[in-house]
């Protein structure tokens, strides 16, 4: 199998179908249709069947220890906040090489805004008209950010200039088409990894320490053809972790390695892991060579307790479990991707969240259990502009498929459940509407989901609703919610609807959006801000409690 996998890689005759598609979408737009399709991104393709062979290979066959024979130690993983500017570039470089005792692999995010930039660019070519395409505004901030750094940190335009012609010209190709698909979206926004990363290792080299840039698509990372979503394939773990093992033994060289980028293993087009999908990548490199550390370098002191934009008294938390980082991800803060807690979780490696801002800030140890004795509330997450349905059945009590059946009514319309509480006739339910393709569909999808369910029930559509999940130590969980509910009380705010995770560390609760962000406010003052830990530190002497440790699954082990 590892052989599929080597054939596949290094077999010349494979042009990839990526290359192809890139050259006829970009030979729309230029004159003459000539192929520009940049010569480093042409993809070999690996033949479905090589794919289809290399998932089979066993979870961490060709992982283990490979990160520790080449020499590899950590994972580093510099996100677009800490990447803005030439100078942003050179402070990272110099963090990455104040760890001389270190061989990091580097993951690097495109620069500053460039992601949402080149989404917007995009969907302003949709409609602008090819002789416009030019002239689109974020095409001008991305060319004037790129080639103004690679002017300030010394380094030669031609690393960005073929990309900026290339992405001037799929433009181009967009306004001539009309449309943008997901997967010529996953194609435009896979430019601003490829520049960053490029121009990284270029200044590495020039400071005399000699990196190697890696597209993840050429690297091995195999993905679901998922577009603007997709799912990393467990064929990536030995692929990857035997690629930069054989290149280091080659030729040592750090290597930088572009974030959230993938290749679809039937369409072999690239792919992308969903937005923050570089988090996912970081872990998912240092789980293939089982390293002793996963970095997230953030622009904030690692995971707070609640998002700093909401609340400015935020604090990091020190310590936190696969499972809180996971619940806190899915609920909505945006700090790490919801799926990034994944692998690091199964290859039992810490991720550290770091500050690139403040390096001697402690940050936030994610580890699969921590030390819950003085663990209550750890963090308050707010998910804004949710959809509540509550559906109560029109058959009687006992009726038994109600929930199957009201089930498989988003399963076939391919739209998925945030939280869910029910009773026997009645099940109360959000759907997250950012989950939704456009914001026109939003409405229509919601009155297809009200008029499907209707056949089977009386249903009513809450909308502007928020979800404050509060994740924390869930064997508190009457003390949690006396506490929130006295707040909630005191500031006249009515719960609509509750729910615990079976992942036992988090409780939501629903409210309306108007009251959503005092409400966090006032949680966090009560639970992190007004001596509320001491208070309850002294209870529990009193009371003698033994010593609690949680793991990640939440079982008990008393000591
Ligand atoms: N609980 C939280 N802890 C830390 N940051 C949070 C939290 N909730 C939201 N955020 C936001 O997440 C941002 C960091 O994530 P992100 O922008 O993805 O960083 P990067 O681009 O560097 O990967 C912070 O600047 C902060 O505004
Ligand atoms: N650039 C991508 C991937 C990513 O992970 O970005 P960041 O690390 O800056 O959140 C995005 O903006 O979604």
């Amino acid at each position: 199998m590892a052989t599929a996998l080597r054939l596949a890689r290094d077999s010349p005759a494979a042009v990839s179908k990526l290359g192809r598609e890139r050259a006829s979408l970009c030979a729309i737009a230029r004159p003459g249709g000539q192929c520009c399709a940049r010569r480093g991104l042409v993809l070999r393709c690996q033949s479905g069947a090589a794919a289809a062979a290399a998932t089979t290979i066993r979870k961490g066959e060709a992982a283990d220890g490979a990160g520790a024979a080449a020499g590899f130690t950590v994972v580093m993983k510099f996100g677009g906040s800490s990447l803005a500017s030439a100078a942003r570039m050179r402070e990272v470089a110099d963090l990455v090489l104040s760890f001389p005792e270190e061989t990091p692999v580097v993951v690097l995010s495109a620069m500053g805004k460039t992601t949402n930039n080149l989404l917007l660019a995009g969907e302003k070519a949709v409609s602008c008209g090819a002789p416009k395409a030019s002239e689109i505004y974020e095409l001008a901030v991305i060319k004037e950010l790129h080639l103004r750094t690679i002017d300030e940190l010394g380094l030669d335009s031609s690393i960005v200039s073929g990309f900026l012609d290339e992405l001037e010209q799929l433009l181009k190709g967009v306004a001539m088409m009309k449309e943008l698909t997901l997967r010529t979206r996953d194609y435009l926004v896979s430019f601003g990894e490829c520049m960053s990363t490029r121009i990284f290792s270029a200044y590495l080299n020039k400071l005399g320490k000699k990196a190697r840039q890696y597209d993840a698509f050429d690297l091995g990372f195999i993905t679901t053809d998922d577009f603007t979503n997709a799912d990393i394939l467990e064929a990536t773990y030995p692929a990857v972790a035997k690629r930069l093992h054989g290149d280091w033994i080659d030729d040592p060289a750090i290597p930088i390695v572009t974030g959230f980028l993938g290749k679809g293993w039937k369409s072999c087009a690239v792919t992308t892991l969903g937005r923050g999908g570089s988090d996912l990548t970081a872990t998912t490199i240092g789980k293939a060579l089982g390293l002793r550390e996963i970095q997230v370098w953030k622009d904030v002191d690692g995971v707070l307790t609640c998002d700093p934009n909401i609340y400015a008294n935020a604090v990091a938390v020190p310590y936190l479990t696969f499972d809180e980082a996971a619940e806190l991800a899915y609920f909505g803060a945006q700090v790490l991707h919801p799926q990034s807690m994944r692998p690091a979780r199964e290859g039992g490696i810490p991720v550290r969240v770091k500050n690139s801002y403040n390096r001697h800030a402690p940050g936030t140890v994610i580890t699969k259990t921590r030390d819950m004795r003085k663990s209550i509330l750890t963090s308050i997450v707010l998910k804004s502009n949710i959809t509540m349905l509550d559906i109560v059945s029109t058959r009687m009590l006992g009726q038994y498929g109600f929930l199957a059946k009201v089930f498989s009514i988003f399963e076939d319309l391919g739209i998925s459940v945030d939280s869910v509480a029910t009773s026997e006739v009645s099940i109360s339910l959000t759907l997250d509407p950012s989950k939704l393709w456009s914001r026109e569909l939003i409405q229509q999808e919601l009155d297809h989901v009200v008029e499907e369910l209707e056949k089977i029930a009386v249903v009513h559509l809450l909308q502007h609703r928020s979800i404050i999940s509060l994740i924390g130590n869930v064997q508190r969980s009457s003390l949690i919610l006396e506490k929130a509910f006295n707040v909630l009380r005191r500031n006249g705010v009515n719960v609509q609807m509750i729910s615990q995770g079976a992942s036992k560390v988090n409780i939501s609760l629903v409210v309306n959006d108007s009251e959503a962000k005092q409400c966090v406010q006032a949680l966090h003052s009560a639970f992190f801000e007004n001596g509320f830990l001491s208070e309850v530190e002294e209870a529990d002497l009193a009371q003698k409690r033994a010593p609690v440790l949680v793991s990640s699954n939440g079982a008990i082990n008393g000591n």
